[in-house]
């Protein structure tokens, strides 16, 4: 019998229970036991639907409260210092390495002031998880203050009835995505192996003692370009994991290709391994040969990371030729990933067009598709189910709605010309300034201001058509106006209008472009109680009608600074979306490019020149090897941008915006924006910044992290400013936080920004 399984369901509920528990226990409007509670409930909901689908092989630890790598940092004590020593509850202390921490004293707690921990894409995910940071001192251990969190959850299913299969990331992989924490920078975590070992094992002891015959092991990073000395690592660490005190492993990598690291896995003492065949089906027969005679074969064949229905006919071929390698017994069907990455269920969405939503599969259908799968594999009768799919994937195939023969069209003449602004940033410098005429350490903001409740219950109501288009004008017309006088109140620089009227940055223009369609509750974690509601490009896209010109043009209408237009790059836009998987990501990226070429112009010609593009999503996309496809991917990014934004004056300045990880200062250079704003409050890397001091386009590099509510103070802006002019130059520095505000409260946005704004000026007066 072929058996299936998933690695992994998201645990954010269907109505995004989680995020609506966590936050109100963060305001403290519920205590630790509704978190709790609700968490159980989550988990219980979650494993019965699991077993109900007919999953054989169910995952536990796959729950988090924030995120599954944070969880592991601290069931294995790797917690700062800086986060012990206020005697924090377990959860507290989890949510402060994870958020930072910023409370007052009161009579019989202390004052209390931490940031997070750094925030990292999940390789090339839109997911975020905290890195761990190592020190000197951090001393391994299982820390059972809280429990044991995957035994716990292994039992608590038991309890119900159902066996799982624990999940945790592998030690080499939790090390190598960690970090040197700032007093010990010369620890490389690898050499951390030796002393994490132990406490695996002895993790690993406590599960099987509980009754788990097997545990997942995740070592994501076999997909990437591992230097040798770390594919060595594996065969020790392996050995001296498994043993028969502990669960049977089966090891699991996805996102990629584990061809150039077969030889760190080939004969690992583990009963099994996962492969990520949805993203590369070409590593069958490689992976195969590496197999022992006896390991099993996870086929990741369901896409964890899409939302398009897998083609039967097509999966079942694969499965088959997997069956064919190494016979029924040791092949279990799986989805290519967790499903962490995919909407929790379709059944929600009630708005969807019935012909393009029988195109597509969430999380929960995904479940279905698996025991399909495995069950046509096993000789099962699925017949009705698989002539319904072929119906499906014939209808999609056949649609006229995914071809606009105009867009493909336009696509042809994109050319070195059209990407490429009219002349050097060098010449177009001097325009712009007399135009624009910004002191030195000019200040200026991301772009969105808090998303107040009053904002999310007016755009509800106006959704619901219980406010008419003008009510609604009105009130974003009032939100835009605040946001403006409070800028110019503090003597912001270069302002902006807040985009109260977004929902997300990408969904926003999902919404207005033909090509895309989106969902209603659709929601994906993006990190902690963030999540987004990616929208779903089904065809060729275009733009209809200018999609922000009206906010833009009112918010410069009211003041006299120059207002800045911000606009969604396209690699984000593709990014932060379900792309097609039936025309390649270069050519919906170019179409997005030209869809905003006209957004820019059209700005332009309203009087909005100064224009940001924002490509956060850029470093994400990379993809994790290096070689032609990367090379490929950067020029196709950077092209996309420049098609976007480069058929403005010289006079109009292009910024663009990049956080959450690291962007080769090359790929950003690639871009030619006159003005690019970093995130950079957590990175401390002189090294970084030296990389743009020759480079004559505009940098401002974050100075406080929004993902905090903590408070910066005058002196800490200013000493971080003093820290970058030891290697950036003051004549084209800019001042602005990491990213945009939307996520803050007004109390702290006003202090933080009045605190950054008198720094600036600060140091005017020394300059
Ligand atoms: C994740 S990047 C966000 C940029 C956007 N303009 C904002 O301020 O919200
Ligand atoms: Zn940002």
């Amino acid at each position: 019998m072929v058996q299936s399984s998933i690695l992994g369901f998201p645990r954010i509920g269907g109505q995004r229970e989680l995020k609506k528990v966590t936050e109100s226990y963060w305001q403290g409007k519920v205590g630790v036991n509704d978190l709790l509670s609700k968490g159980k409930e989550l988990r219980s909901h979650n494993w019965k639907l699991q077993k109900e689908a007919g999953v054989d092989v169910i995952p536990s630890n796959d729950f988090s409260y924030y995120d599954q790598v944070l969880d592991l940092s601290l069931l294995f004590n790797v917690i700062p210092d800086r986060y012990t020593k206020f005697e924090l509850a377990p959860i507290d202390v989890l949510f402060a390495m994870g958020r930072g921490l910023q409370r007052k004293a009161t009579d019989s707690t202390p004052a209390v002031d931490v940031t997070a921990l750094e925030m990292v894409k999940w390789f090339d995910s839109n997911y975020h998880y905290v890195r761990p940071t190592f020190s000197h001192s951090t001393e391994f251990k299982l820390n059972t203050e809280a429990g044991l969190k995957p035994v716990d959850e292994y039992l608590e299913a038991k309890a119900l009835g159902i066996e799982t299969r624990p999940v945790i990331v592998g030690p080499i992989s939790y090390l190598y995505l960690g970090k040197a924490d700032k007093d010990s920078l010369d620890l490389d975590p690898i050499s951390l192996l030796d002393k994490i070992l132990p406490v695996y094992k002895q993790l690993l002891a406590k599960l099987k003692e509980a009754g788990a015959k097997e545990v997942q092991i995740d070592e994501p990073i076999l997909v990437l370009d591992l230097p040798k000395e770390i594919q060595a690592k594996y065969a020790d660490a392996y050995k001296a994991l498994a043993g028969s005190d502990v669960p049977e492993i089966v090891l699991a990598t996805y996102f990629g290709d584990v061809r150039p690291n077969l030889s760190a896995i080939k004969g690992l003492p583990v009963s099994g391994f996962h492969f990520d065949f949805a993203r590369v089906p070409e590593q069958l027969d490689e992976v195969v040969a590496a197999l022992g005679d006896k390991q099993t074969l996870s086929v990741g064949i369901v896409d964890g990371r899409n939302i398009w229905k897998t083609d039967y006919s097509k999966a079942s071929a694969f499965v088959a030729k997997a069956i064919e390698k190494v016979g029924k017994d040791r092949v279990v069907v799986s989805t290519s990933s967790s499903l962490l990455h995919t909407p929790v269920d379709l059944q929600n969405e009630k708005k969807l067009d019935a012909t393009i939503k029988d195109w597509f599969s969430f999380a929960t259908q995904k479940l279905d598709e698996v025991v399909v799968l495995a069950k046509n594999a096993s000789g099962e009768d699925v017949s009705k189910e698989l002539a319904a799919n072929a119906q499906s994937i014939k209808s999609r195939q056949e649609s006229s709605i995914t071809t606009n023969p105009k867009v493909q069209e336009r696509l042809a003449t994109v050319n070195e010309s059209l990407s490429t602004r009219k002349v050097p940033f060098a010449e177009r410098l001097p325009s712009q300034q007399t135009k624009y005429n910004l002191p030195l350490f000019p200040t200026t903001t991301i772009g969105s201001f808090p998303q107040t409740k009053d904002i999310r219950i007016n755009r509800n109501k106006y959704t619901k058509g219980e406010l008419t288009a003008e009510q609604y004008e009105e009130f974003i017309n009032k939100e835009i106006e605040t946001v403006v006088r409070f800028q110019e109140e503090i003597g912001l620089d270069v302002l902006v209008h807040g985009e109260p009227e977004r929902n997300d940055m990408v969904q926003y223009f999902g919404e207005q472009l033909e090509g895309y369609a989106f969902t209603t509750n659709g929601w994906v974690q993006s990190y902690g109680s963030r999540y987004v509601r990616p929208p779903i490009v089904v065809g060729d896209v275009s733009r209809p009608k200018a999609m922000t010109v009206k906010e833009s043009v009112y918010a410069q209408s009211i003041t006299d600074k120059p207002m800045k237009g911000m606009l969604t790059g396209p690699v984000t836009c593709l990014r932060w979306s379900f792309p097609r998987d039936d025309v390649s990501q270069k050519v919906q990226a170019l179409q997005l490019g030209l869809a905003l070429r006209d957004e820019v112009q059209d700005l332009e010609k309203a009087g909005i020149t100064v224009i940001q593009v924002d490509e956060p999503a850029i470093r994400e996309g990379l993809p994790l090897r290096s070689g032609k496809e990367r090379s490929d991917y950067l020029n196709w990014a950077a092209q996309s941008f420049r098609v976007a934004t480069s058929g403005v004056e010289n006079d109009t300045q292009i910024h663009s915006h990049f956080c959450y990880s690291d962007l080769d200062p090359n790929h950003i250079k690639a871009l030619d924006a006159d003005v690019v704003s970093i995130e950079f409050s957590k990175k401390d890397d002189a090294n970084y910044i030296q990389e743009f001091s020759n480079y004559p386009n505009h940098i401002g590099l974050g100075l406080f992290d929004i993902h905090s509510p903590r408070i910066p103070s005058k002196e800490e802006f200013i000493s971080r400013i003093e820290e970058i002019l030891k290697v950036y130059p003051a004549n084209k520095f800019w001042v602005n936080p990491d990213c945009g505000l939307k996520t803050r409260g007004w109390e702290e946005t006003k202090a933080s920004l009045t605190n950054m704004v008198d720094a600036a000026k600060h140091f005017r007066g020394k300059y």
